[in-house]
């Protein structure tokens, strides 16, 4: 059941207690109560997503952040790499945490990641082999809202028709599709690719979005995992509950301290205990913020913060890596875009209309239609310099997402015009920051410093991302439609210097930060958690969710993070056997 009071709570130890009830949190919550005998308290600091339209409707997605209730409204500290800029930082805090407020793109990055991570972490379980098979219990594959038929836009066999999350193709033919799929017959750069999910299948080439949704509604961890099991009587989660730190319990029977208690806020200050395990799954901000309020971390930086130093790791919270999202817009003819319906308030009324009544027209369908994903070539100059930093020779370095408006997050639409944006994301980032505390108030928002592009080869890939997606938009296939590059910095942008100039003006996040607790070989001493993401040196104390990726996977994670909690479940299961 999900509870909204403290008081309906009927006890205060559990099997097992989940801090987030988010992308993964909620995987583990499921997979854990399928057995009767474990009782698990999931405790969320955010609200509910019943009844939220934004966190419903595929094309609202993007208006759910930043500065909302579902939001927590973080900020980034002034970025070096980017002419000193703040700005959002979006994370979900509402029930499915980020896959509730997130833009719905769903892959599983490329076979290569995940080979990386066993290699990483010398676990051959994480190797894509192994891990495709979890595609089968997530992914529930179904029509596009319009229903037609889809053959060249996926390779059934690379999906799940039977799990728990919906994931369809777009249900709208967008006036742009032709064009595009014209473009990557013109452009060999460009190549058409018939499956974006990944795995098994290159991520190279641009084609067809798969989206987390069904029927015209989003698919979340919250509405498909939670949804399914919130009637079990041995599942309670507990929303407005936010977790101030985890408490240690004596010590384990190797010796290493025990961090069973979890201390929360909710009107009053609770603590409650796990019997077998705390399982931290508060997302990449949040599980490093809590593992430093409650003295594990960094102990010169605690003892500065007046927090006694429990477990010294000078890794928490370092790390901190992230896509990068810089939307080139391109002016173009006519009104065939979405710009005209999305200034009209009774045209976006009547979408709005539509969608509450029978969940078809543009609300039901994600913002973008077509994406895609490209190598910087191998005799490029910055590989004299720096090592490829991509998992292999068959993943990406940059993305493009081609949209039919004005897409740019949190910079308003002129109020007249028709557009299109290529947005350019870098993939294989090399620069990383930091998730720090301010203070030991565990209400104070942490210091995020993801220290974007402070390194040659990220400008470098941006810079040919700009050069690149310029080609993209000069195909003969938008000849008589694009009119050109919108707003004077991308119009300047004809030299590496003033591209250079661009990109750090411009960019900002595609919120997929990873790696702030990371996973590396049980007995290494950098990293945080082991390959079965055990807390080192803490008994009885987990991570399960996006920080545990010491590399940010070559694709918009929250797939990713699927497989990787349903396999976490299958670990903590093994390691605590029932009888
Ligand atoms: C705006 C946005 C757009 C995105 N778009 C995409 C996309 O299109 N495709 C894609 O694949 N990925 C996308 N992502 C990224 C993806 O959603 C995340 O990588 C993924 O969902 C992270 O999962 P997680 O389980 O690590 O964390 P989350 O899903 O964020 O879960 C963490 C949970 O913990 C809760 N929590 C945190 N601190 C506390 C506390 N102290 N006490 C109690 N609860 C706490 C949070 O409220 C949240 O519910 C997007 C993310 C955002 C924010």
């Amino acid at each position: 059941v999900t509870l909204t009071d403290v008081s309906q709570l009927e006890t205060f130890a559990f099997d097992y207690i989940i801090i987030g009830a988010g992308n993964a949190g909620l995987v583990v919550a499921n997979r854990l109560t399928e057995n009767s005998k474990v009782s698990v308290l999931v405790l969320e600091a955010g609200v509910t997503d019943q009844g939220v339209i934004a966190a419903e409707a595929p094309f609202l997605g993007p208006t759910l952040t930043p500065n909302t209730l579902w939001d927590w409204n973080y900020t980034v500290v002034a970025q070096p790499g980017m002419k000193g800029r703040t700005f959002p930082y979006p994370r979900g805090k509402l029930l499915g945490g980020s896959s509730s407020a997130n833009y719905l793109f769903h892959q599983f990055g490329t076979n290569e990641d995940w080979d990386r991570l066993s290699l990483v972490s010398g676990d051959p379980g994480w190797s894509w082999p192994n891990m495709k098979k979890y595609i089968q219990k997530h992914e529930r594959f179904v029509p596009p809202i319009d229903g037609h038929n889809a053959p060249g836009q996926f390779i059934p066999s690379l999906h799940g028709f039977k799990g728990e999350v919906f994931v369809s193709l777009p249900g709208n033919n967008q006036t742009i599709d032709p064009r595009v799929l014209a473009a990557t017959e013109q452009l060999p750069e460009f190549p058409y690719n018939k499956d974006t999910s990944g795995g098994d299948h290159s991520l190279l080439g641009v084609g067809f979005l798969q989206s987390s949704a069904g029927g015209g509604v989003r698919s979340s961890s919250s509405t498909s995992y939670l949804a399914q099991a919130n009637t079990r009587p041995n599942l309670t989660v507990l929303i407005n509950a936010t977790v101030l730190k985890l408490v240690q319990t004596g010590t384990g029977s190797l010796g290493a301290k025990s961090f069973r208690g979890v201390q929360f806020q909710r009107s009053s200050t609770i603590t409650v205990t796990a019997r077998k395990e705390v399982i931290l799954s508060a997302g990449s901000v949040g599980t490093p913020q809590i593992l430093q309020l409650s003295g594990i971390g960094n102990s010169a930086d605690l003892k500065a913060l007046n927090i006694t130093p429990i477990i010294h790791n000078a890794n928490v919270g370092e790390n901190l890596s992230d896509h990068t999202l810089l939307p080139n817009i391109f002016t173009v003819q006519g009104d065939q875009s979405f710009d005209g319906i999305l200034r009209s308030d009774q045209e976006t009324q009547a979408a709005l209309n539509q969608w509450v009544q029978n969940k078809t027209g543009l609300l039901a369908n994600n913002v973008v239609n077509n994406f895609g994903f490209a190598r910087i070539p191998s005799n490029a100059t910055i590989f004299k310099t720096t090592h490829d930093p991509a998992p292999g020779p068959n993943s990406p370095h940059w993305e493009i997402i081609i949209s039919n408006f004005w897409f740019n997050p949190g910079i308003d639409r002129p109020p007249t015009g028709s557009f299109m944006t290529l947005v350019v994301v870098l993939i294989t980032p090399t620069s990383r920051g930091t998730i720090k505390l301010r203070s030991s108030n565990p209400f104070d928002k942490p210091l995020i410093d993801p220290n974007y592009l402070t390194t040659e080869f990220d400008i470098f890939t941006m810079r040919e991302g700009v050069k690149a997606v310029k080609r993209f938009a000069a195909a003969p296939a938008f000849s008589d439609y694009v009119v050109g590059p919108f707003g004077d910095s991308f119009s300047a942008a004809t030299t590496d210097a003033a591209t250079d100039d661009y990109v750090r003006g411009l960019t900002t996040t595609i919120f997929h930060p990873v790696g702030t607790a990371s996973m590396s070989r049980s007995f290494s001493k950098h990293g945080v958690v082991n390959p079965d993401l055990t807390v080192k040196g803490v008994d009885g104390l987990r991570v399960v969710d996006a920080s545990v990726f010491p590399f940010v996977p070559s694709c918009h994670p929250q797939g990713a993070v699927y497989l990787l909690a349903e396999r976490a479940s299958d670990i903590i299961k093994f390691e605590n056997p029932t009888s």
